[in-house]
């Protein structure tokens, strides 16, 4: 069945450069030309797209003075860390701090707490995620965090699925904002209502995550361009916001389509992701925090979105100059402040 409904694309896409071809030689124009000349516009017009949501993206960066108290520029939980998974939790952790945030929670299973509280210091480190309280324990909390990021690292332990669900519950009672990643990504193909229609939900899949995503929610998830793909998945959530990982990001409320192309790096090492999560669950909390002047109408969740993406894309590419082959996101993460700076400060 797939070679024969290949074979019938590529007949399909030959007849239709044939056809074109034919147009084009009435007004004497080369097809490669005009290929050419329709793609570098797309591009280009992305490009400009790109610079004028950046210079959004500083808009909601808050100014660093000295009036301000501890906690202010972002508290942030990370849901995840389990036996198998330590590093992503971690990596998400750090990053938020590196970011800008001011405290970062690791919340996690009783196993994985001495190693993670072993990799930082700068951590608070909550020993709940397998303990029967974990909702309470985490919902205790919630009144002094300002974002949740779900599911780097947390593995897909039914017990441990269970509690985050009733945790995602509690959070969006309270209205607090959540980055959905990795596992937690998975526990949303199970159960898409969980977050259906949440405006204050941005899900960040990899490629195979937003493939599983969108069989999960949409019945026909077609053929269309990356774009629609990612502009469907998020309209069928009630425009929550959806960022695919890729050569390119795509990032959609269902409203809106943003591309982000920033130069990165041919590294794909693991946890890049995970750096990308922690990033944005600060930059969505500075962006909600902004407020209309400074993100003139555009959605705040997009410019996180395009904040987080095109600084982690920063960080890999300024990473992979000095080391190469071996960058690890361990060097990615010590380049967040001078890739921050370059990309929003300069
Ligand atoms: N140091 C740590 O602690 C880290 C822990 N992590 C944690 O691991 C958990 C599982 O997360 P995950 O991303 O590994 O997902 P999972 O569904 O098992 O997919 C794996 C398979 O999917 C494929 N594949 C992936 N990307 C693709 C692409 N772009 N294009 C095409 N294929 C692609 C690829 O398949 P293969 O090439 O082997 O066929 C790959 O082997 C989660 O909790 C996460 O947070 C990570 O954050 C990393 C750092
Ligand atoms: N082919 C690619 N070319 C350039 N950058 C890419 C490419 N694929 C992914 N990226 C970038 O790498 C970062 C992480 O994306 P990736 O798809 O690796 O996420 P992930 O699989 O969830 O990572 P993790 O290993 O943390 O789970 C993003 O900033 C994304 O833009
Ligand atoms: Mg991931």
């Amino acid at each position: 069945m797939a070679p024969l409904a290949g074979a019938g694309a590529v007949l399909a896409g030959a007849a239709a450069v044939a056809l074109l071809s034919a147009v084009l030689v009435l007004y004497e124009l080369p097809l490669d030309a005009v290929l050419q000349r329709a793609f570098s516009l797309h591009k280009a017009h992305s490009i400009k797209d790109m610079e004028n949501t950046l210079q959004l993206v500083r808009n909601i960066i808050p100014p660093q003075t000295s009036k301000k108290h501890k906690g202010q520029d972002g508290r942030i939980g990370v849901v995840g860390g389990c036996q198998e998974y330590t590093g992503a939790p971690y990596f998400a952790a750090i990053s938020a701090l590196k970011v800008g945030a001011d405290l970062s929670h690791v919340f996690c299973t009783r196993e994985a707490a001495p190693v993670v509280k072993s990799y930082s210091p700068e951590l608070i480190v909550h020993p709940v995620l397998d303990s029967p309280g974990a909702v309470h324990h985490v919902e205790e909390w919630l009144p002094r965090l300002h974002v949740l990021v779900v599911g780097p690292g947390l593995g897909r332990d039914d017990t441990l699925l269970e509690n985050v669900k009733g945790i995602l519950e509690a959070a969006k009672a309270r209205d607090i904002p959540v980055v959905i990643d990795a596992d937690g990504l998975w526990l949303i193909a199970q159960h898409p209502a969980l977050l259906q229609g949440y405006r204050k939900a941005v899900l960040t899949p990899n490629h195979v995550e937003f493939n599983r995503l969108s069989e999960a929610v949409l019945r026909d998830p077609g053929d269309g361009s990356d774009r629609e793909a990612v502009q469907r998945l998020s309209q069928a959530l009630g425009n929550v916001t959806v960022v695919r990982k890729g050569e390119r990001d795509v990032i959609s409320d269902g409203e809106q389509v943003l591309e982000c192309a920033q130069e990165g790096s041919s590294r794909r090492c693991g946890g890049q992701g995970d750096l990308l999560s922690g990033a944005l669950g600060v930059l969505v909390h500075w962006a909600l925090l902004a407020g209309p002047e400074k993100t003139k109408g555009s959605s705040p969740l997009l410019l996180a979105a395009m904040g987080a993406c095109s600084l982690t894309r920063q960080c890999s590419h300024q990473a992979f100059q000095k080391h190469g082959r071996s960058t690890t996101t361990t060097d990615m993460i010590a380049e967040v402040g001078p890739a921050f700076h370059r990309l929003f400060e300069t």
